[in-house]
């Protein structure tokens, strides 16, 4: 697996002091965590989403319009409210605990609803892109996704990170949860066959320093 050419570490006092192999301990490209979610729990999220779609559904990126050649897929938004207590609140632990271990960036909380997406056969899918760049007033620091889908639901779809000219496809069992910097360049591959359902959404802070 290549990874960056890096040169020799340079003393700790031309580093202002600080302890590089603690930050490299502590900093990692992305990060996986199994069970975030129970069956059941992916089950009810689905359908309450599904209702949802029914009403408020919209394809597409959304409040940019439609540009199926960069995303096709349905989209609505979970709000916090006493259906979603236990989704909200297993993200901030997942997400501060994931953060302590190998982030450790300044967090401040969830600025932005739950996005439930649908991609169905036939091609939906989601582009190489960031999750940061010309966006909302909102530092995003952490990008969270979560896999709703039984992995024998669908074929294709699968959530992929671009490492330089590395791609990294994530795992794919459901209530797993991938927790990565919003700059880093991912995708969701086409949908051939079924149905996946997935979660994002982002932690936010004030900007880096
Ligand atoms: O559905 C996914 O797995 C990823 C969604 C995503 O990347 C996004 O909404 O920004
Ligand atoms: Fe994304």
């Amino acid at each position: 697996m290549p990874k960056p050419a890096r040169g020799p570490l340079i003393s700790r006092t031309m580093l202002w002091g600080f302890d590089l192999a603690a930050m490299e301990r502590s900093y990692s490209g992305y990060t996986t965590m199994p069970d975030a979610l129970t069956a059941e729990q992916c089950d009810r999220l689905i359908a309450m989403g599904e209702a949802q779609l029914e009403t408020s559904g919209q394809a597409g990126v959304a409040g940019a319009g439609v540009h199926p050649e960069i995303r096709q897929s349905t989209i609505t938004w979970l709000m916090p409210g006493p259906e979603t207590q236990f989704l909200y609140k297993r993200i901030e632990r997942i997400g501060r605990s994931a953060n302590d271990r190998f982030f450790g960036f300044s967090l401040l909380g969830m600025g932005e609803p739950v996005q439930f997406a649908r991609y169905a056969a036939g091609g939906d899918h989601y582009g190489w892109h960031q999750d940061v760049g010309d966006g909302p007033p909102i530092l995003r620091k952490l990008s969270v996704v979560i896999q709703l889908s039984d992995p024998a639901d669908y074929e294709g779809g699968d959530l992929e990170l671009r490492f330089s000219q590395e791609i990294t496809r994530t795992r794919r069992e459901r209530g797993t949860m991938v927790l990565f910097p919003p700059w880093q360049l991912h995708r969701v591959t086409p949908v051939t066959a079924g149905l996946r359902y997935s979660l994002a959404c982002w932690i936010s802070g004030e900007p880096f320093r």
